[in-house]
């Protein structure tokens, strides 16, 4: 039996996450979770899953489920999300939270020796160095849940790093894949939250609209292959049935395929080296589907995109910067504060305004992502 913890069970990975267990409860057991403030949900899975820790956002939330679940140890805050990451019964930690809040806990998880199946991009990319290194230093593996790593990570089996000729990413195109630039001007909230073949919580949904998604694909690719930048590529790729593939040396190129399906790489990152079935999936069936469409990707069009190899490329604590200008922009847009293209806006002033510093360490990293955060609600006024 292998014992899990879960950060974010209530969100779109979180809940796919759960459904894998359930698969196979032979295999897997939920002993550790955390939720925000969907309580409601939680509560069900707290009957269902029968975790001994659970960790919520809010300690109202957490003194009354207290009452509800006498038997189910409980704790809050970001502290929660520490204590439930290293607990100890645990082997391995499926960090599908969101946002840079996962960064710590996932440290120390690796601390604690735990495996990391990673679906939380935003600690890679805001901290990748820290948590490459520590990985190393303690020797645990980082497995990655995001449908492109997946691939590559599957593509890579086998091979050696040495021989990469380079990494190609695919992109949808999200839910604006097919408006200009000018067409953008006026796009709402819920245009923006309709994306065409993923069924994602609503952050990354945007980020997959502005193409930010992908920039931060790019950066998380460098850290888990350890690859430069000029060795990654973005292929537009509407149908999202290939989801990334590694090109090598001697021409050949080795692709993942299949349905979107985000279960799929999750149950590989939990049961990796190995594979099980997976009865509720739906097959490839690439003759009914007939024609796959595939497009240069255009940096003008999806600015965020450059940002992203400009901000890796540059290193240092620009990748902070990108990601916390870009979590505060995308709350700002989802909460109606800004349009569309002022997020990108947002963006490209929170990295000309700042100074990059090499080499940052852990509280080097917490300060600027707070003060990114601090300067984008300074515009915002
Ligand atoms: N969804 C997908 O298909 C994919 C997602 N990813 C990545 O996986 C991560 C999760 O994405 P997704 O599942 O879509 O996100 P969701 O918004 O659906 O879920 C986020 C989860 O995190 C919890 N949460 C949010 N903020 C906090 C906080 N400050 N403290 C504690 N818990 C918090 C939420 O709790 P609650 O809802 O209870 O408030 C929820 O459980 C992201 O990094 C995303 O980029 C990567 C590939 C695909
Ligand atoms: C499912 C998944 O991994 C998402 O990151 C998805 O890839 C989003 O698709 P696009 O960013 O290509 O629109
Ligand atoms: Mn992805």
């Amino acid at each position: 039996m292998k014992y899990i913890s879960l950060l974010g069970a209530t969100g779109s990975i979180g809940t796919q996450t759960l459904n894998i267990i359930k698969e196979h409860a032979n295999e897997f057991q939920l002993a550790a979770m955390t939720v925000g403030r969907n309580i409601t949900l939680a509560r069900k899975i707290i009957a269902e899953f029968k975790p001994e820790l659970v960790s919520v956002a809010d300690k109202e939330d957490m003194d009354n489920l207290k009452l509800e679940f006498p038997n189910v140890k409980f704790t809050f805050g970001n502290d929660g999300l520490v204590e439930a990451a290293v607990y100890v019964k645990s082997t391995i930690l499926v960090n599908a939270v969101i946002g840079s809040v996962g960064l710590y806990p996932t440290l120390e998880a690796i601390r604690a020796g735990k495996t990391i199946c990673i679906a939380n991009k935003e600690t890679l990319v805001t901290a990748g160095h820290l948590v490459m290194n520590a990985a190393r230093e303690f020797d645990v593996p980082i497995l990655p849940v995001d449908s492109e790593h997946s691939a590559i990570f599957q593509a890579l089996q086998g091979e050696k790093e040495k021989n990469i000729e380079k990494l190609i990413l695919t992109a949808s195109g999200g839910s604006f894949r097919d408006k200009s630039r000018d067409e953008l001007q006026n796009v709402t909230v819920s245009e923006a939250l309709n994306h065409p073949n993923w069924s994602m919580g609503a952050k990354i949904t945007i980020d997959s609209a502005t193409m930010m998604n992908k920039g931060l694909e790019v950066i998380e690719a460098h850290w888990l292959f350890d690859i430069p930048y000029e060795k990654i590529d973005v292929l537009l790729h509407k149908e999202s049935i290939i989801h990334s593939m590694v090109e090598f040396h001697d021409s050949s190129v080795i692709a993942q395929l299949g349905t979107p399906d985000m279960r799929v790489p999750i149950q590989y990152a939990l049961t990796y080296p190995d594979r099980l079935p997976l009865s509720t999936a739906n097959r490839l069936n690439l003759a009914e589907i007939g024609r796959l469409h595939f497009n240069h990707m255009d940096f003008n069009r999806f600015k965020c995109l450059q940002f992203a190899f400009d901000a890796g490329k540059a290193g240092g604590t620009l990748p902070t910067v990108l990601n916390a200008a870009n979590e505060a922009a995308v709350e700002a847009f989802l909460n109606g504060k800004i349009t569309f293209l002022q997020i990108e806006e947002l963006i490209e002033k929170s990295l000309t305004a700042h100074d990059s510093i090499k080499d940052p360490d852990l509280s080097l990293i917490q300060e600027v992502d707070q003060e990114t955060r601090a300067f984008v609600y300074s515009l915002l006024k």
